[in-house]
């Protein structure tokens, strides 16, 4: 298999980094977010799991660069928040480190990106605020070669495996080659299922999922779109890219993500994953211009507007259209 011990190192990363922030939440309190500059909430479990991921993908890769969401410039103010994480970060890793080779390796993230070479792409927890509510979030970890996504792996603490199931078991890991496909599979048992997507003839008869965050995805608009599509059921509203994962296993036929601010560059490590489990799982993405996610150009998607993802190129091909239209982008 392709990228087998990239694969092997990313899963077991993700898995590490999952469980620290299952163990986090159960003793998060309110104190511990911390508002970083843009306002969005950071906790220890972000700067923890972004140690942890950073540290084992040096131990074997020592020669890739990271592109990671998370520095450790507030770590550095605040002693008692330093003291946390490490204490949590030991808890989980093999190897004690010190408050010092902590946030050298939460710095290790600070890579550019760009068009050359290879690099990984790491959201130590994509979908912070539905973590915060108890809800679902991802850790997302992702190779880009030569500006391609070649490796998706994103670990959902508190996905069910069976969606009809929702006091089942919880935990979805998922995961994808290039020309591999995609698999899922339990945080405690290594058994592979591949997965795809629904088998959509109509897009009226399938189900379209969000974010939960009204500032991240307008869901107005995503109404009109659902309208034209003929779509009656509501949308599934779930933060992080959970979404992607219940779109590549069939229990979504679309995702949306329509911008609501002209200038908000979506991030790479916010969609990199996904977007090729998506794909291997037999489904077709693009902004809402139609355009393929461009990776190459840096830490952002600066070329990109919005998401559109959808079970199958057909269906893909439908849902833009009634994009472009509620955006005014085409004629009726
Ligand atoms: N104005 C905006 N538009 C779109 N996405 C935004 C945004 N502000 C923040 N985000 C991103 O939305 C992500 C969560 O996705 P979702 O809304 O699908 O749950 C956040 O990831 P983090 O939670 O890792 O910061 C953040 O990067
Ligand atoms: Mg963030
Ligand atoms: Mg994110
Ligand atoms: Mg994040």
């Amino acid at each position: 298999m392709a990228l087998a011990r990239e694969t092997k190192v990313a899963i077991d990363a993700v898995l590490a980094a999952s469980r620290l922030c299952q163990s986090v939440f159960k003793a998060l309190v309110s104190t511990e977010t911390v508002i970083k500059k843009d306002k969005s909430p950071v906790t220890v479990a972000d700067y923890g799991a972004q140690a942890i991921v950073n540290a084992l993908l040096n131990r074997h890769f020592p020669n890739d660069p990271i592109v990671g969401e998370e520095d450790s410039k507030d770590l550095h103010a605040d002693e008692s928040l330093r003291n946390r994480v490490l204490n949590l970060v030991n808890g989980v890793h093999d190897q004690p480190m010190t408050a010092e080779e902590m946030t050298k390796f939460i710095d290790l993230g600070s890579f550019a990106g760009g068009p050359m070479g290879r690099f990984w792409t790491l959201d130590p927890i994509d979908g912070t605020k539905g973590f915060l509510r108890g809800e679902q979030f991802a850790v997302c970890l992702s190779l880009v070669v030569n500006g391609k996504v070649e490796l998706g792996v994103m670990g959902c603490p508190n996905l069910p495996i069976d969606l009809t199931k929702p006091e089942g078991e919880r935990g979805s890991l998922f995961f994808a080659t290039r020309g591999g496909g995609a698999f899922q599979r339990s945080f405690t048992s290594e058994v592979l299922t591949k997965i795809k997507t629904a088998d959509v003839k109509n897009t009226s008869e399938t189900i379209f999922c969000e974010s939960v965050e009204a500032g991240h995805s307008s869901q107005s608009e995503a109404a009109q779109v659902a309208h034209r599509l003929g779509i009656t059921r509501p949308s599934i509203r779930m933060d992080s890219q959970c979404k992607y994962g219940i779109v590549s296993r069939g229990d979504a036929g679309i995702y949306l993500r329509i911008p609501v601010s002209e200038t908000y560059e979506e991030k790479i490590w916010d969609h990199a994953g996904g977007m090729l489990i998506v794909e291997e799982a037999g489904g077709a993405i693009t902004d809402v211009d139609g355009k393929p996610l461009d990776f190459s150009v840096g830490r952002t998607l600066k070329n990109n507007k919005g998401i559109v993802a959808a079970s199958s190129p057909k269906i893909h091909a439908e849902v833009l259209d009634a994009v472009r239209i509620v955006l005014g982008k085409s004629q009726l």
